[in-house]
């Protein structure tokens, strides 16, 4: 028998499960990073940091609910006394949901949860982290520069991990013609928790002007 079918329904059940679960949220910002992230690495300071900063600033934060650095801005939300979801993934020696998560949804396909992320976030903050992270990454600067999402601020944190990246960008996808200049003002990378979050809102309040239409 076909199985594909079946699948079919599995997925869109995925989805009306992510839609109705994630629909009443509000404004909300996903913080991406390393599952591997110890709780003594500077990295989870600052994605403990992030977190509260969004809560403060009326962000909901929106993590991949797994350890390292989505545990540590799911605790800096939850601490903050925000509302902290965790996207989890279904994964062969997954450990389920951070204990700091409090909106919590499972998925089996990482593409139905990735399409959550970016439906739901009106921002992304993406610290050091592999290859999950950097597929978060690109999949939204894809988005952005193709226009299918708009004014959506991305913010790399952590100048020494990700500059090297940013020197790439620039020295090899610029240099080769592989991205337009201006491309590379799609992503702003900084160390500053207080920053990151300024822009986040700055954007915002630069959305609201634009989306003004006066009636009179
Ligand atoms: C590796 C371990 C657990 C993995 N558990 C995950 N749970 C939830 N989300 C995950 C997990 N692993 C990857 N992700 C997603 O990708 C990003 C992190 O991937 P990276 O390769 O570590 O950078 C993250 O933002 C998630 O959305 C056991 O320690």
């Amino acid at each position: 028998m076909h199985t594909d079918p079946w699948r079919v329904m599995r997925i869109q059940s995925e989805f009306v499960e992510g839609f109705g679960s994630l629909a009443e949220l509000g404004r909300a910002v996903a913080v991406f990073g390393s599952a591997r992230t110890p709780a003594d690495h500077p990295a989870y300071r600052l994605a403990e940091q992030v977190g509260a900063g969004l809560v403060r600033a009326g962000y909901t934060v929106i993590t991949g609910g797994g350890p390292g650095v989505m545990e540590a801005a799911n605790k800096g939300a939850t601490e903050a006394g925000g509302t902290s979801v965790g996207l989890g993934i279904e994964l062969p020696f997954e450990a389920g949901l951070n204990e700091y998560v409090n909106v919590g949804i499972n998925f089996r396909y990482f593409f139905v949860r990735k399409m959550m992320f970016v439906k739901y976030s009106e921002g992304f903050v993406v610290l050091p982290g592999g290859v999950g992270t950097l597929d978060e990454l690109f999949e939204a600067l894809t988005l952005v520069q193709t226009g299918k999402i708009t004014s959506f601020p991305i913010v790399l944190l952590g100048r020494e991990f990700w500059g090297p990246l940013m020197d790439w960008v620039v020295g090899t996808l610029v240099g080769e013609g592989m991205i337009a200049p201006e491309d590379v003002d799609l992503v702003r990378l900084t160390d500053d928790v207080d920053e990151c979050v300024r822009w986040i809102v700055q954007e915002r309040e630069e959305r609201g002007r634009s989306d003004f239409i006066p009636t009179s």
